[in-house]
């Protein structure tokens, strides 16, 4: 049976994110944060220092890094796994010397020229997202004729570019990048068709939690729908994922999700007895 699939706790660095934009911002607050995550069970803590909402202004490359590594340096010395959100070689370069062992790059490489050759220089696991932005500024929407079809082809296009620069293929893992340029239809066909993206043979990332396609079926079921009451249906989503075999879920409410895999599992393991 594959692995259970990972928790990743998301900590912003942000005083804008559209979830939890502020909350985390102040440097000790986030740091305690990130201990927080951990003993809720995130198996990997995801560190971020500019908010990537659709129409977000992009932060300077000074403000990103001072947000960040801090925070890295802190939490790696803790002895957690950390991953950092970043589309900034520079900030991806700074964090992997201040412990970091993932880059999660939302725009897959695209937003800075030196992402792909600092990513083949190193050995660090770097996650590529479906991203359809710009260098200076998140994108908005994009329209699909095939949601589908359309981002796995995007996706191996970018890793067609990852591996030709000589990246090992065992070090990236794929993210359909739920919400960026994507409407709640987009995400939920993607989130239908996992197998489309698993057959690129690579580790599925999904980062689905407290997103707006969530917001929008509590909203139409006239139930709270503000980012903070997202988790539950988050945590279902984490649990219907890992029950597919996702290698890992990206979530800001941490003990939830780990109870979601461990569903998952109970289920998956039932499923493969004789
Ligand atoms: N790999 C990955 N990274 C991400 N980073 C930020 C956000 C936006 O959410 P946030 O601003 O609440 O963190 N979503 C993703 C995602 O879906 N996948």
């Amino acid at each position: 049976m594959t692995p259970r699939t990972l928790v990743m706790g998301v900590v912003n660095v942000t005083p804008d994110s559209f979830s939890d934009g502020g909350q985390w911002f102040e440097q000790d607050v986030a740091i305690a944060h990130g201990r927080h995550l951990l003993a809720q069970g995130a198996d990997i803590l995801d560190i971020g220092g500019e908010s990537t909402r659709p129409g977000a202004e992009r932060v300077s490359l000074a403000e990103e890094l001072q947000r960040v590594v801090p925070v890295v340096e802190a939490l790696a010395a803790a002895g957690a796994v950390i991953s950092v959100d970043t589309m900034r070689a520079e900030v991806a370069s700074a964090s992997l010397g201040a412990g970091a062992t993932f880059i999660n790059d939302v725009s897959g490489g695209l937003a800075d020229p030196q992402m792909v050759p600092l990513v083949a220089a190193g050995d660090f696991t770097y996650v590529v997202s479906h991203w359809r932005g710009h260098s200076d500024v998140m994108a908005e929407h994009a329209t699909y004729g095939d949601v589908v079809g359309e981002v796995v082809g995007e996706l191996r296009g970018r890793l067609a570019a990852i591996l030709a620069a000589g990246v090992d293929p065992e070090r990236v893992i794929i993210d359909p990048g739920l919400g960026f340029a994507k409407d709640g239809a987009d995400n939920w066909r993607l989130l239908a068709h996992l197998d489309a993206l698993t057959a690129l043979g690579h580790r599925v990332l999904i980062g689905a939690s407290r997103k707006r396609f969530l917001g929008q079926l509590l909203d139409d079921a006239g139930a709270e729908s503000l980012p903070v009451f997202r988790d539950r249906a988050t945590a279902a989503v984490t649990a219907l994922v890992a029950a597919h075999g996702v290698w890992g879920v990206r979530v800001h409410e941490v003990a939830g999700s780990v109870d979601a895999v461990r569903v998952a599992q109970a289920l998956r393991s039932a499923e493969n007895e004789p």
